[in-house]
C-alpha cells in the first residue's frame, strides 16, 4: 500500500511537471492523448468491463464536441453552460445505442453500434447545422477566471484535472458492487442473471458510461481544437481507438490509457506512412487477440501466475476446510407449496424435452428429480428458473405467477441455482463469486456512485466482511483470491454451492452437484444440503448418483422421455416397475439400477 502511495505522487509529481520539458507541438500531442485517455477508459468500461461490443465510442466523442460547437456558435451559449449539455445529449445518445443492448447478443452489437457510429458521420457530412465537410470552426475559448485556457500548456492542466478525475472514478466503479457486476455480466450473462444481476439495466449502464467519457471526451476536444471536422470522428479513428483498449489490455483501465499512450505516440511516428500503420496496427491487434487476450495490462499477472505456478503457490497450499452447519430453524408447518409446476411442455423445434409435466413442492423439502439422460430434468429446472419460457403451462413460486420471469426477478424473489456443468465467473476471484450474489441491491441505484460515493464504500465493506462469513462457513477462506478455474472440481462445486447460498434464497435449485465428486466429497455434500434445508431453504436436486438421491431426498420425482412416470417416497420409486424399465431402457444409466432396490430395503 505504501509502495503504491509513493508510486502515485511520483506519477502525479511528474504529470505535473511534464509541461514544463516540452515544445509546444508536444504539449499538443500530450493534449491529444489525454483526450483518447479518457476516450479509451469510457470503452475500456463498457467493453471490457461490461463485455458490451461498442464501436460507437467515436460518435460518443463525436456528438460531446459538435453539441458544444453547435451551442456555443450557433446559440451562443456559454461554454461550460454548452459543455454540461453537451454532455446531456451524448448520455441521450448512449441510452439510443444502448436499446439494441437489451436484447441484441453481443457479437451482433458490434454490427448495430457501428451501423450508429456510420449514421453519425453520415448526418454531420451533410447535416447544414454541423457545418458539412467543411465542419464548425471559432468554437470560443473556454473561460475559467484568472486562467488562460488558448494556451496549450494550461489547458493541459484542465484536461490533467479531468483525466485524473475520470480515470479514478471508472477504478471506483470496477473495483466496487457495480464493476464487479459487469465483470459478472461479461464472463456469463446467465449465471450473473441466475443471481440476482439485472443484466438488461447493467448492458445500459455500460453503455451510459461510455456515453458519458465519450462525452466529457468530446468537450475538452472542442476546447483544445476549437474546430470540429467529420474527420476526427471518423470509423478509422474508432478503430485506433479500439486497438488501444484491446492492445492495452480491455480489462484494465489503466492497460486503456498505456494503449492509449502507446498507440498514439506510434501514430504520429508513423503519420508519413499511414496505410502500414492500418495494417500495423490490425495485425498487433490480432496477434494480442490470438496470444495475450487480456493485453499488456494483462501480461504481469500472468507471468506473476506463472512463477507461483512454478514455485507451487498459494493455490496448492490452500487447504479445504471444515463445512460449518447452519444454525437449524424449526420448519414451517402447514404452508402452501414453495413451488408449483403446472402442466408444463418445452418443446424445442417439434422435439418435446418437456410433455405436461406438474410437480409440487413444499417448503422445507429436499426434493429429488432424477430420470434417464436427455429426459427433461435441466430443462425442466431452466423453466422453473426462468432461462426458459415453457411452452404451455404455469410456474408458480412462493404463491405467484413466475411463468416466464427474468431469472434476475426470480432470483431476487428468493430463487437461486447450480449449473450441471459449473459456471463461475472465471475472471473474478473466488471472493468476488460470492460478492456478486451477496450484493441485492438495484442497480438503478448505481447513481449513488456521483451522488453518495462514502455509502458506496461502506456499503462494499459490508459486503467484503458478508463474504468472509460464507466463505468461512464453506470453508473456502484460503481460496478466497484465487480464480476459481485454478482449484480442483470439488471445490469449484462447493464454491458454487457457496455461491447460490449466498444469495439467500428461500428455494435452492442443485442441478448434478455431486457430478465429478469422490466418495468423500458426496459424503460431505449430503451433510451441507441437510445442513442448507435445516436452516429453511427448500431444495431440489437433479442428481444421478442414486445413492445420495435415496439417502437424501424426502421424495423423488422420476422423469423419463420429458414426463414424470413417478413420484413418491423413495423406496417407493425405487420398486416401481415403470422407473425400473425406464432405466432399463437406458443403457448409459443402467449402472445405477442396482442400487435402486438396495438403497430401498
Ligand atoms: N436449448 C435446447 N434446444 C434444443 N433441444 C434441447 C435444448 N435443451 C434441451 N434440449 C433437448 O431436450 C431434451 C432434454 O434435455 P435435458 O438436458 O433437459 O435432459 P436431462 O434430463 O437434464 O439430461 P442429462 O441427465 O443428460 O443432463 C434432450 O433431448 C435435449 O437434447
Amino acid at each position: 500500500m505504501r509502495y503504491r502511495i509513493a508510486a502515485l505522487a511520483v506519477i502525479a509529481v511528474a504529470a505535473w511537471l511534464l509541461p514544463y520539458g516540452l515544445d509546444s507541438y508536444a504539449i499538443h500531442v500530450v493534449n491529444i492523448i489525454l483526450i483518447f485517455s479518457i476516450l479509451a477508459v469510457g470503452l475500456g468500461l463498457c467493453m471490457g468491463i461490461g463485455g458490451q461490443v461498442n464501436l460507437a465510442q467515436v460518435a460518443f466523442f463525436g456528438v460531446g464536441a459538435y453539441a458544444t460547437a453547435i451551442l456555443t456558435t450557433k446559440a451562443g451559449w456559454g461554454f461550460w453552460v454548452s459543455a454540461v449539455l453537451a454532455v446531456a445529449a451524448t448520455v441521450v445518445m448512449g441510452l439510443l445505442v444502448g436499446t439494441p443492448a437489451l436484447r441484441v447478443q453481443s457479437h451482433y452489437l458490434g454490427i448495430v453500434t457501428l451501423g450508429l457510429a456510420l449514421a453519425f458521420t453520415n448526418w454531420v457530412t451533410n447535416a447544414q447545422i454541423a457545418g458539412g465537410a467543411e465542419g464548425i470552426s471559432a468554437i470560443p475559448v473556454p473561460t475559467i477566471p484568472g486562467v488562460d485556457l488558448s494556451s496549450e500548456y494550461l489547458y493541459y492542466y484542465l484536461e490533467l484535472i479531468i483525466f485524473a478525475v475520470t480515470l479514478a472514478f471508472g477504478l471506483f466503479i470496477v473495483r466496487t458492487a457495480l464493476g464487479r457486476r459487469m465483470r459478472a455480466m461479461r464472463d456469463d450473462a446467465l449465471a450473473a442473471g441466475s443471481l440476482g444481476a439485472e443484466v438488461p439495466v447493467l448492458r445500459m449502464t455500460a453503455f451510459l458510461l461510455a456515453s458519458i467519457y465519450g462525452g466529457i471526451a468530446g468537450v475538452l476536444y472542442a476546447g483544445l481544437i476549437r474546430y470540429v471536422a467529420p474527420e476526427s470522428f471518423s470509423i478509422a479513428n474508432m478503430f485506433l481507438l479500439l486497438a488501444m483498449v484491446i492492445i492495452g489490455g480491455r480489462q484494465s483501465l489503466v492497460g486503456c490509457v498505456a494503449g492509449a499512450v502507446v498507440l498514439y505516440l506510434v501514430r504520429e511516428l508513423l503519420v508519413d506512412y499511414p496505410t502500414a500503420a492500418q495494417i500495423g496496427y490490425g495485425s498487433v491487434v490480432v496477434l494480442v487477440v490470438v496470444f495475450a487476450p487480456t493485453g499488456l495490462a494483462g501480461l504481469p499477472p500472468r507471468i506473476r501466475q506463472a512463477l507461483r505456478r512454478r514455485r507451487g503457490g498459494a493455490g496448492e497450499a490452500a487447504r479445504l476446510g471444515e463445512f460449518r452447519p447452519y444454525e437449524a430453524v424449526e420448519a414451517a408447518a402447514g404452508d402452501e407449496p414453495i413451488l408449483v409446476a403446472d402442466a408444463i411442455s418445452m418443446h424445442f423445434r417439434g422435439l418435446k424435452a418437456l410433455d405436461d409435466v406438474s410437480l409440487s413442492v413444499d417448503p422445507g423439502e429436499i426434493r429429488g428429480i432424477v430420470g434417464p439422460n436427455g429426459s427433461g430434468k435441466t430443462t425442466l429446472f431452466n423453466v422453473i428458473s426462468g432461462l426458459y419460457r415453457p411452452t404451455r403451462g404455469r410456474v408458480r413460486f412462493r404463491g405467484r405467477d413466475a411463468t416466464g420471469l427474468a431469472p434476475y426477478r426470480l432470483a431476487r424473489a428468493g430463487m437461486s441455482r447450480t449449473f450441471q456443468n459449473l459456471r463461475l465467473f472465471g475472471d473474478l476471484t473466488v471472493e468476488e463469486n460470492v460478492l456478486v450474489a451477496l450484493d441485492r441491491h438495484a442497480t438503478w441505484q448505481s447513481w449513488r456512485y456521483v451522488g453518495r460515493p462514502i455509502s458506496v464504500l461502506r456499503r462494499d465493506r459490508d459486503l467484503h466482511r458478508r463474504a468472509g462469513e460464507v466463505l468461512d462457513r464453506y470453508g473456502l477462506r484460503e481460496f478466497a483470491a484465487l480464480p476459481p478455474k485454478s482449484l480442483p472440481y470439488g471445490i469449484q462445486r462447493r464454491v458454487e454451492i457457496a455461491r447460490a447460498m449466498a444469495a439467500a434464497p428461500a428455494l435452492l435449485l442443485l442441478d448434478e452437484p455431486a457430478a465429478g465428486l469422490n466418495g468423500e466429497e458426496v459424503r460431505q455434500l449430503s451433510e451441507i444440503v441437510r445442513s442448507i434445508r435445516d436452516s429453511g431453504v427448500t431444495v431440489i436436486v437433479i442428481e444421478h448418483n442414486m445413492g445420495l438421491v435415496m439417502s437424501l431426498c424426502e421424495r423423488i420425482t422420476v422423469l423419463a422421455s420429458g414426463k414424470v412416470i413417478a413420484e413418491g417416497l423413495p423406496a417407493e420409486v425405487a420398486q416401481n416397475p415403470a422407473v425400473i424399465e425406464a432405466y432399463l431402457g437406458d443403457s448409459m444409466s443402467s449402472d445405477d439400477l442396482p442400487t435402486l432396490p438396495e438403497v430401498a430395503r
